[in-house]
């Protein structure tokens, strides 16, 4: 029998595939930093106690990045964008929301994931990821598939302000009434979505979109809405590779507004470890396996950084 993937596995696979950069996130790598408030609105309440749903400003730590661990990865990169969110309620509880611009994730299990960074490794010979190895990684891990697939019919975005971010995973919202609601969520943009063309992706320089925000944020306020979507009976919670179906009702449930942003490195963000797993009462995990694998490999990758590894 195939022995349960660990953490210290998947960090150590990242390690050598990107190489180790000391004090640095072992994925996502490159990010800037931002900050803000969160307003949850009261009509989360019917199916959530969260105090984050109180229409009170909370302040926000907030990161924007892309994924892997090279720190020069570039901007046009066909991959997924990432936004992290640090809130802090009145009491100085956390609520953590950690997203990607896809609506899925590209693996069902811990296995999955790791096999994917093994086989996009580059090539000592080449340098460059060897087409043969993905195509049969694809081939033997068909949860990658629709990840990918989005990846291949969606551009990235032509900056951070005009993407939206996803939950991905299934969570649940539990109300005063002790109900619990299968939900998921996602942020979408005001500054509506934007992305890069083909050819804006072979000829724009590899780093643009930090001073673009920090451009946009000296032009006022950017906000995105925060989107529930209510699961019913029999959506699945436990893989977050599956969309659900197109037709269940939505609402907005919040606002969150970035009025700065600054290069990652002293700022707010950069010490943060964006645990996924940090949240307030009345919200909670469902039995979504990466989800709960997810906790285990930030804290390893945190814990060596900060530990000035
Ligand atoms: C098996 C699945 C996954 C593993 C092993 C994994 C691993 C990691 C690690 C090690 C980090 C760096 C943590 C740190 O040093 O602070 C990271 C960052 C991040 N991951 Fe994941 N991840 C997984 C799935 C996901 C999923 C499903 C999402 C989105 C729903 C996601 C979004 C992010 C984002 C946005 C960051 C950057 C956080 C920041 O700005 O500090 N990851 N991931």
């Amino acid at each position: 029998a195939e022995q349960a993937v660990t953490a210290e596995q998947v960090v150590t696979a990242m390690e050598r595939a990107f190489g180790v950069h000391p004090g640095e996130r072992r994925n996502h790598i490159k990010g800037t930093c931002a900050a803000g408030e969160f307003v949850g609105l009261p009509s989360a309440r019917d199916y959530t106690r969260s105090p984050l749903f109180s229409s009170k400003p909370l302040p926000v730590v907030a990161r924007f990045s892309l994924p892997g661990g090279n720190p020069k990865i570039p901007d046009t990169a066909r991959t997924p964008r990432g936004l992290a969110l640090q809130i802090r309620l009145p009491d100085g509880s956390l609520q953590h929301m950690t997203m990607l611009n896809t609506p899925v994730f590209g693996a069902a299990t811990p296995q999955t994931f790791l096999n994917a960074i093994v086989a996009k490794q580059p090539d000592p010979a080449t340098g460059k990821p060897d087409p043969d190895k993905i195509k049969r990684f694809r081939a033997n891990h068909p949860d990658s598939l629709p990840q990918t697939d989005f990846l291949a019919s969606h551009n990235p975005p032509v900056s951070w302000s005009n993407s939206s971010y996803f939950g991905i995973h299934a969570f649940k919202f539990i109300n005063d009434a002790h109900q619990s609601t299968l939900v998921r969520w996602r942020f979408v943009p005001q500054d509506g979505e934007k992305r890069l063309s083909d050819d804006e992706i072979d000829r724009l320089p590899p780093d643009f979109l930090e001073q673009k925000l920090i451009e946009r944020v000296r032009l006022g306020p950017v906000r995105w809405d925060m989107i529930l979507t209510i699961g019913q009976p029999g959506d699945p919670e436990d893989n977050p590779t599956l969309s659900w179906p197109e037709d269940r009702e939505t609402l907005k449930i919040g606002t969150l507004t970035i009025t700065s942003a600054t290069p990652q490195k002293g700022a707010a963000c950069e010490k943060i470890n964006f645990d996924p797993l940090v949240m307030t009462d009345g919200i909670a995990p469902a039995n979504d396996p990466i989800l709960l694998f997810r906790s285990s490999a930030y804290a390893i990758s945190s814990g060596k950084r900060l530990g000035g590894d």
